[in-house]
């Protein structure tokens, strides 16, 4: 890109605090693209008028979509409303105003749970709205579907280009380690590390650790998300040709949460044993992600799941060390 295209655009990240915001932000600005951001609290992106005001004021032409009402397995299953509610209004005036004031490109983020529970495995874009989704995060997963089709929509009457991008678990740098709210990734590094210092014998961690799932450091993520909007015009188009207009991104493979309990302990140092509290959901048993779409496309991830989760534990250790997690 010549520096006049890369001066000309305005590239809005919605949700630049969080954990995929924050990796988008690096690495926007290791590419010299500027950002423009705000916080929850300058922009309540629930609000219609005041997402209106912001892109009348600050006309992007580029949007990542990444903030939205965001949690574990507990969380979706407790607050079932907020995850709804929250993410259908954010979500769409966001869209609705991308629109209106003439944002060239768009990605809105979902997630791999608007997938059936009983999906086909691995999971491909063609498999969205074929069967019955999994109870514990379907207000969340409804609301990530509606914001796909508002994409297809806005794209088909409007000329829009708004691209859906569906990450796997995620987890990296910034990530939320709150042990009632949080994915099992950052809850496993805080229990380990803490039973470690306590030198708990045991640690309790939730369902019976059969499901599997699948993991992708969030700076890949962020690197999949810059390359999928870079992408030339006919690339960019193909993906928006067919429907849903959607694009899995993961690594590809998964492993059991019992697996994952001996991995994070071992990275961490903790040697005690784990003990699983069944009263607490397991979710779906199984959602590996199909990544042919955009490996094929030459997209592959960098980071390996023990790598990352080492990464993600020395980022633990300095924010503990600065005062963060004492909920
Ligand atoms: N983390 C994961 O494992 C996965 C995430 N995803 C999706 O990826 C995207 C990014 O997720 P992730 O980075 O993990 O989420 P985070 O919770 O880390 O970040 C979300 C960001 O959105 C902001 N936000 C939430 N509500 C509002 C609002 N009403 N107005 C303005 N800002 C708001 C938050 O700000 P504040 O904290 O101040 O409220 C936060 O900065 C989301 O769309 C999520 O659904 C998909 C699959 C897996
Ligand atoms: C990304 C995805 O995240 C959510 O789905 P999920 O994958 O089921 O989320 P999770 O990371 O919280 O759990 C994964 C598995 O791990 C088990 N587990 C063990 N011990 C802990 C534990 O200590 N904490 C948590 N959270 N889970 C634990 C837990 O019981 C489950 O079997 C969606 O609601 C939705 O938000 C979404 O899209």
């Amino acid at each position: 890109m010549s520096s006049t295209e890369q001066a000309n655009k305005r590239v809005y990240v919605a949700g630049h605090r969080g954990l995929v915001g924050s990796a988008l932000v690096r690495q926007l600005a290791a590419q010299g693209q500027n950002v423009i951001a705000r916080t929850h609290a300058e922009l309540d992106l629930t609000q219609a008028d005041q997402v209106e005001a912001f892109f009348a004021k600050e006309k992007p032409t580029h949007v990542y979509l990444a903030a939205a009402k965001v949690g574990g397995i507990v969380a979706n299953n407790t607050y079932p409303a907020e995850f709804i509610r929250d993410n259908l209004a954010i979500q769409t005036n966001v869209i609705h105003s991308a629109w209106r004031h003439g944002v060239e490109r768009l990605l809105f983020l979902g997630s791999s749970c608007i997938y059936p529970r009983e999906c086909p495995q691995p999971m491909r874009e063609e498999h969205l709205l074929t069967g019955p989704l999994e109870p514990t995060n379907r207000p969340y997963a409804l609301a990530k579907i509606a914001g796909i089709e508002m994409c297809s929509a806005y794209n088909r009457q409007y000329g829009t280009r708004f691209l859906a991008a569906m990450p796997t678990n995620l987890y990296g740098p910034g990530d939320n380690y709150n042990l009632q709210n949080s994915h099992v990734l950052p809850a496993l590094i805080r229990k380990f590390h803490e039973a470690k210092l306590r030198g708990d014998a045991q640690v309790p961690a939730w369902g019976t650790g059969t499901p599997l799932r699948e993991f992708l450091y969030s700076d890949d993520m962020a690197d999949a998300c810059v390359y999928l909007m870079g992408l030339p015009d006919d690339r960019f188009d193909s993906l928006l040709s067919v429907y849903p207009p959607l694009v899995n991104v993961g690594c590809g493979n998964d492993l059991s949460i019992k697996d994952l309990t001996q991995l994070v302990s071992e990275v961490v140092g903790y040697t005690g044993e784990v003990v699983w509290d069944t009263t607490k959901p397991d979710g779906t048993p199984r959602k590996l992600m199909d990544v042919g779409r955009l490996t094929s496309m030459g997209w592959s991830p960098k980071v390996d799941l023990r790598a990352g989760i080492g990464l993600a534990y020395a980022d633990f250790l300095k924010r503990q060390a600065e005062g963060a997690f004492r909920d």
